[in-house]
């Protein structure tokens, strides 16, 4: 099955600094893919090469097996800032999705009623979230084969937030749809996501099925021990030492066999923040990832 995105060491530099670096990836069809990062690491850089927004300065990126932007019928996008037309009303948002878009649902209006939206109401007067609202229903409503948002949830309320995600997984098993959604927020993520991409300081450091990272990342703790002690198959992500004690967070597809090791499960949490800081090393005015409830 052709991957919905597929990137061979994609790059994207503004100026002198580079915001996307060696972007190697592959999203299968099908997920709901958690794009997650700080601050600056280069999310929106990621997605916006993805939708033909830029063009990239290295590499190549292919959106449903073609170029960014061939297959527009395809792919929605959502940008972080939920665009929408100030002067025009809701229900017109509406009708020009309708004209616009072959495949459109018109069941759309009963998730504008239900949110409480009022359809004479110009987008222009919506509060944020109210407007961040109506541009991911109309980006559903166009039933596209891959939805691409940025930062989808980020002005919605707690409740809304969840429910949104709760729909777009809905979508994904009604609809065949896949989506990439990006978040600094884990728990997003983690709610709603079975793909999840690290990205941090423009850099993807692991992407997967979160299922297939979370079985094949372990915490071990024991006795103190160097790292190049370890066997060959345990990639090291990041460790600790105390005088007397290891611990360190690793990656393997073998059994751990070392009856010395405490060996724990990770929580997606775990695994992304391990991920950030083995990164770069710490600075105390660097953004850090939200982790929040
Ligand atoms: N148009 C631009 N010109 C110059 N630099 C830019 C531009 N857009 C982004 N950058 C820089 O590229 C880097 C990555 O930015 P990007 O917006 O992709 O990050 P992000 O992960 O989406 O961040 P956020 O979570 O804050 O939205 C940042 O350092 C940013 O300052």
């Amino acid at each position: 099955m052709t991957p919905v995105l597929q990137a061979r060491g994609l790059g994207k530099k503004y100026g002198r600094r580079w915001a996307l670096t060696d972007c190697d990836l592959e999203v299968p069809a099908g997920h709901v893919v958690g794009l997650v990062g700080p601050n600056g690491a280069g999310k929106s850089t990621l997605l916006n090469l993805s939708v033909g927004m830029l063009t990239p300065s290295a590499g190549s990126v292919e959106v449903l097996g073609g170029p960014p932007g061939a297959q527009q019928a395809k792919v929605g996008y959502v940008a972080q800032d939920a665009p929408t037309y100030a002067r025009l009303s809701v229900a017109d948002h509406l009708k020009l999705g309708a004209k616009l878009n072959p495949g459109w649902d018109h069941a759309v209006a009963r998730r504008i009623q239900r949110l409480g939206l009022d359809p004479k109401q110009k987008a222009g007067k919506l509060s944020g979230g109210q407007r961040a609202q109506l541009a991911l229903t109309l980006g559903l409503a166009k039933r596209p084969d891959l939805l691409i948002l940025d930062e989808p949830v980020a002005a919605l309320d707690p409740l809304a937030r969840r429910e949104f995600l709760q729909d777009l997984m809905e979508a994904v098993a009604e609809q065949e749809l896949s989506v990439v959604l990006s978040s600094h927020l884990v728990s997003d993520v983690e709610r709603s996501c079975d793909f999840v991409i690290v990205l941090v300081d423009s850099r993807v450091q692991v992407s997967g099925e979160i299922d297939t990272l979370l079985a094949t990342h372990f915490r071990l703790t024991g006795p103190r021990r160097a790292a190049k002690d370890l066997p060959g198959d345990q990639h090291v992500v990041t460790e600790s030492h105390t005088d007397v004690q290891s611990t360190f967070l690793i990656r393997t597809e073998k059994p751990i066999l070392d009856p010395a090791w405490t060996v724990t499960q990770l929580t997606l949490e775990d695994l992304v923040l391990a991920y950030m800081a083995s990164s770069v090393p710490a600075q105390p005015e660097r953004p850090v990832l939200e982790v929040q409830r």
